[in-house]
């Protein structure tokens, strides 16, 4: 049977319960990673373990396990499940409190990590957006930066892209500008130059963001991260998303207007080309 590590012990999938007094639960009070092995190399562990920690400090929740030792929990419920391709999710919580909002009342944070038999995502076909009226939260009200628990802006999100029937939501920031998905960074390219919203923006700085950025200019792109606007969105020769699960994923329909021909462009194949080798090389070898 499927083993859950939660709180220092590895359980059942089927035992690994908590208590309804868990401020993740009652106030989405905590934070979160979500994480992915490739043949049995769990890609950038580290990095996800430092935004894990950066996110934790930004709401003053203090974690019981240093990095190391929370690395190793990740490895260790990868490889007691056998796992080589998974998914995995790492969830640290304020703690058991009471009826109350007041962290001060949560003695133990709660740590659990998952991780679930994940096939490589195969295929380029592309996906069709919409942007959404819900706008991304602002950075003086819930940092997006901050991967807390914390997922209703994105799921008010998605359930306006699932009533228009396409497959993501794009939002935008107080002032108009396009930032994320529900669920991934967004690219465009123009002209050959590669632009994504910078990080101090609404947006969660992206691992996966990132590892394209390397890429891009490693392959000689220029890659600037600046603010896009919807017009520059819709009269882009190519947009892509990238995240821990859908990886790189071209775009080819936003708010009705087609991108590329409802084609994937050549550079988001040849950024894709690359990450796909890379991807099983920068990370933690789960078994020797
Ligand atoms: C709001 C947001 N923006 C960007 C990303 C991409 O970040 P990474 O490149 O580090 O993954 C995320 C991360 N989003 C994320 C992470 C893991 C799983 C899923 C899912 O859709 O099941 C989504 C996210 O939640």
């Amino acid at each position: 049977p499927m083993k859950v590590y939660l709180n220092g012990k590895f359980v059942d999938k089927e035992d690994a319960k908590i208590s309804i007094y868990d401020h993740g639960l009652l106030y989405g009070d905590g934070v979160f990673e979500g994480i992915r092995a490739y043949d049995g190399v769990i890609f950038k562990l580290k990095e996800h373990v430092d935004r894990l920690y950066d996110s934790a400090k930004s709401i003053l929740l203090e974690m019981p396990l240093s990095k190391e030792e929370m690395e190793k929990v990740v490895v260790e419920t990868v490889r007691i499940n056998n796992l080589r391709d998974a998914y995995i999710r790492l969830v640290v919580t304020r703690g058991i409190g009471d009826l109350g909002l007041d962290p001060r009342k949560c003695s133990n944070p709660t740590v659990f990590c998952i991780a679930e038999p994940m096939n490589p995502l195969l295929g380029e076909s592309g996906i069709r957006a919409i942007t959404s009226s819900i706008r991304r939260l602002p950075v003086d009200v819930l940092n997006p930066a901050v991967k807390s628990l914390n997922y209703l802006n994105s799921i008010l999100a998605k359930i306006q892209a699932n009533y228009a029937g396409v497959d993501e939501a794009f939002l935008l920031d107080s002032e108009g500008y396009v930032v994320e998905g529900t669920g991934d960074n967004i690219f465009v390219v123009k002209n050959g130059i590669i632009k994504t919203p910078p990080v101090a923006s609404s947006v969660l700085r992206g691992i996966t963001r990132d590892t394209v950025i390397d890429i891009a200019k490693e392959l000689g792109y220029i890659v600037v991260e600046e603010r896009i606007t919807l017009h520059e969105l819709y009269v882009a020769d190519e947009v892509f998303i990238t995240g821990t699960a859908a990886e790189l994923v071209p775009v080819i329909e936003i708010d009705g207007r087609v991108i590329n021909g409802g084609k994937i462009g050549e550079i988001t194949r040849r950024l894709k080309e690359e990450f796909n080798r890379v991807k099983r090389i920068l990370g933690t070898k789960v078994y020797d």
